[in-house]
């Protein structure tokens, strides 16, 4: 079958040209398996149906092996009562349509409507048993689907997560579970109409050779016809994913807390509604240009299932008047068609449900493939208990997807940086952080610093070069051991939507929470005075967007971060910009608080713009452009004269400038 683009290409609106840049495409993995459904075909469904059906019941097996067995045996007994029902009518009927005595007629026909009143029941039961067992199975499937892509996504290294190719699969293929769910109701009606259409088309059989024909003809147009309208429906879905996302993006843009104060001073609520109005209409045009195909093609099919009914009816006729068939036969024959054409038409249309949520469970698939192929790795080398000194050898580094990578090359798209030579964000890098001191890294925006300390924490691995602690390499060491090290309060630390007191324990969510660590923790920060200042302390909610959540300023909530690394109690302590949302006053006692930690021991990594507050530290790493360019105490680096003085001067010189005196009145 021949690709056929049905899906009208989108038209460009306006407000996609202005507020987007151009079209929305939706480039995601999606269009991996896009093409394997529009080559979909009756045969190809066929063929891939059993894969699809075993891939359910692995899924169902796994949820709850139990209800997966019951709604399996219940589906195949339910098929063979049909049989057994469908050949007792006959019975019925041909004993009814037999003799010339009435009651005796009744009599003989007694036990087959016996058996049928028995059959029907027993499928009565075990389509509840089935229903039952069905309802229990999906959101089982769901969660275990569900847990699975969480588990693996959250296993993944740092590198991979920063992935385009990753985060895309990441993307798509959280659809998949719910798919999977879904499946499972799919599944169970293919079973069904499945076991049912082999117990109609048996019985056709043994009754006349010609019937089993009849009954695919009858159902060929409406399986066509559902086909088309499947096809159709996953095309534009495709295309107009990107489009729908947008149009959902505005309307949350319009309600969202972040973006309100701007829509109301600057009156962008109009501007983004009459945008929102405008994506809207154009999907609406595709919602109606599929419904005008759909009932097209369903107007068709329909006019082609009546000729076939009459074909049918018309050659069963033409078989009675010539003797060739028993008018019992004639009548089961009616009712078996009747049973076999619905079973066909549940089967087409569930065969295509089902393929339909198997591409989306198949992207699940290949996340959890992909996903494991690229976890963080378990194991390793153990680190010196009490190491002396954290080496960098030669390190260089670049982000993934960034020119620099060896192995990455530029995507289309990249912002070119013409005659500017691409640089890794750490280029050889060799410098001694000696454990037990206040080591800071300085240097200009982008120079280097979050970086050199993400691959000091073991987020990313060196592309070339070596971190070695004492002799052991950190690329060979057990990760997980590593982490235990260390305690970070990045630039961007997490706000957990959660209390603060969680805010503070998540710093070692591992172990019990003891209040007195978490009130030690919490001194230590300086952040006394944030908790006392909540409604109810420790146990507020700090999340605006729930009933009674509280909501810190950027000041405390760097306090709290402070605080969850200090409970974290982690031997090495960095600490990126910690007082840029700070006050003059509140920085110096962060400082202090800081200073105090390596006083006990701990080592500190601080990366901070405020060289007043480097003076206190025992080493400081100038770095420029990814490269080390100074390192020494502070004493030394501002006698040499070089970047670290230059800049020093400049933030000093702010200060020393002299203020104009007021002018007498
Ligand atoms: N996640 C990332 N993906 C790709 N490139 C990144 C990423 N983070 C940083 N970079 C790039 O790496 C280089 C070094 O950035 P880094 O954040 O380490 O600098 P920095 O010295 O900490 O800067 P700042 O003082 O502004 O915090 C920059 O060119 C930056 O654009």
């Amino acid at each position: 079958m021949g690709k056929r683009r049905d899906a009208a290409e989108p038209v460009v609106s306006e407000s996609e040209r202005l507020l987007f840049g151009g079209p929305l495409r939706y480039d995601m993995g999606w269009n991996e398996h896009a093409d394997a459904f529009l080559e979909l075909s009756f045969r190809a469904m066929v063929v891939r149906l059993p894969g699809m059906l075993a891939s359910s019941l692995r899924l169902a097996l796994q949820a709850d092996a139990r209800a997966a067995r019951v709604v399996l045996a219940a589906e195949a007994v339910r098929g063979a009562a049909q049989a057994v029902i469908l050949l007792a009518v006959n019975s019925v009927l041909r004993e009814l349509l037999a003799g010339p005595d009435v009651g005796q007629r009744l009599r003989s026909a007694a036990p087959a409507l016996f058996a049928v009143a028995a059959m029907s029941l027993v499928n009565a039961l075990l389509r509840a048993a089935s229903t039952y067992a069905t309802g229990r199975l999906e959101p089982k499937v769901e969660r275990v689907a569900t847990e699975l892509y969480l588990e693996r996504a959250a296993n993944v290294e740092l590198a991979a997560i920063e992935d385009h190719a990753f985060h895309k699969l990441l993307d798509t293929a959280q659809y998949g579970a719910e798919s999977a769910r879904r499946m499972i109701s799919y599944g169970t009606r293919v079973i069904s109409a499945l076991i049912s259409l082999i117990a109609a088309a048996g019985v056709l059989a043994v009754l006349h050779p010609v019937l089993l024909p009849l009954l695919v003809t009858m159902t060929l147009p409406s399986a066509w016809g559902a086909l088309t309208n499947a096809r159709r429906r996953y095309e534009s879905f495709h295309t107009w994913v990107q489009h729908a996302r947008a149009g959902r993006l505005i309307s949350n843009l319009l309600t969202e807390p972040a973006a309100a104060p701007e829509i109301r001073v600057h009156g962008v609520g109009p501007f983004l509604l009459r945008h929102f109005r405008s994506m809207s209409e154009t999907a609406e045009a595709e919602q109606a240009r599929l419904s005008r195909l759909a009932a097209r093609t369903g107007l068709i099919a329909a006019g082609w299932t009546g000729l076939a009914t009459l074909a049918t009816y018309a050659t069963l006729g033409a078989l009675l008047l010539a003797g060739a068939m028993a008018l019992s036969v004639a009548g089961t024959a009616v009712i078996a068609i009747r049973t076999g054409a619905s079973s066909l038409d549940t089967l087409v249309l569930e065969i295509n449900q089902l393929h339909e949520e198997a591409l989306f469970v198949g992207d699940l698939h290949r996340l959890y493939a992909e996903a494991a192929k690229r976890a963080v790795p378990t194991g390793g080398e153990a680190l010196p208990e009490d190491p002396k000194e954290i080496r960098f050898e030669n390190v260089t580094f670049s982000y993934p997807g960034d020119p620099a990578r060896p192995g990455d090359s530029a995507r289309p798209g990249d912002p070119a940086r013409p005659g500017d030579p691409v640089r890794p964000a750490l280029d050889d890098v060799t410098l001694s952080l000696p454990l037990g001191r206040i080591i800071a890294l300085v240097g200009e925006n982008g120079s280097g610093k979050t970086t050199l300390v993400k691959l000091l924490a073991g987020l990313y691995v060196p592309d070339r070069g070596r971190i070695l602690w004492d002799g052991v390499d950190a690329a060979r060491a057990d990760r997980r051991l590593l982490a235990e090290r260390v305690a970070m309060v990045a630039q961007d630390f997490k706000r957990w939507p959660f209390t603060a007191r969680v805010n503070v324990a998540v710093g070692r969510s591992s172990a019990p929470l003891t209040e007195e660590a978490l009130a030690a923790a919490v001194a230590e920060a300086g952040a006394e005075e944030v908790v006392a200042g909540l409604p109810r302390g420790l146990d507020t909610l700090l999340a605006r967007n729930f009933s009674g959540g509280h909501e810190l300023s950027g000041g405390q909530w760097q306090r709290l971060g402070i605080a969850r690394a200090a409970y974290r109690r982690g031997r090495l302590l960095i600490v990126d910009e910690p007082t840029a949302a700070l006050d003059a006053r509140a920085e110096l006692e962060v400082f202090e608080k800081i200073r105090a930690l390596a006083g006990s021991g701990q080592t500190v990594v601080l990366i901070t713009h405020r060289l007043a507050s480097v003076r206190h530290a025992d080493l400081v790493h100038v770095l420029e452009r990814g490269r080390l360019v100074e390192s020494g105490t502070p004493q030394e680096l501002l006698a040499r004269g070089g970047v670290y003085a230059e800049l020093y001067a400049l933030q000093a010189d702010q200060f020393t400038a002299r203020v104009p005196a007021p002018k007498p009145a």
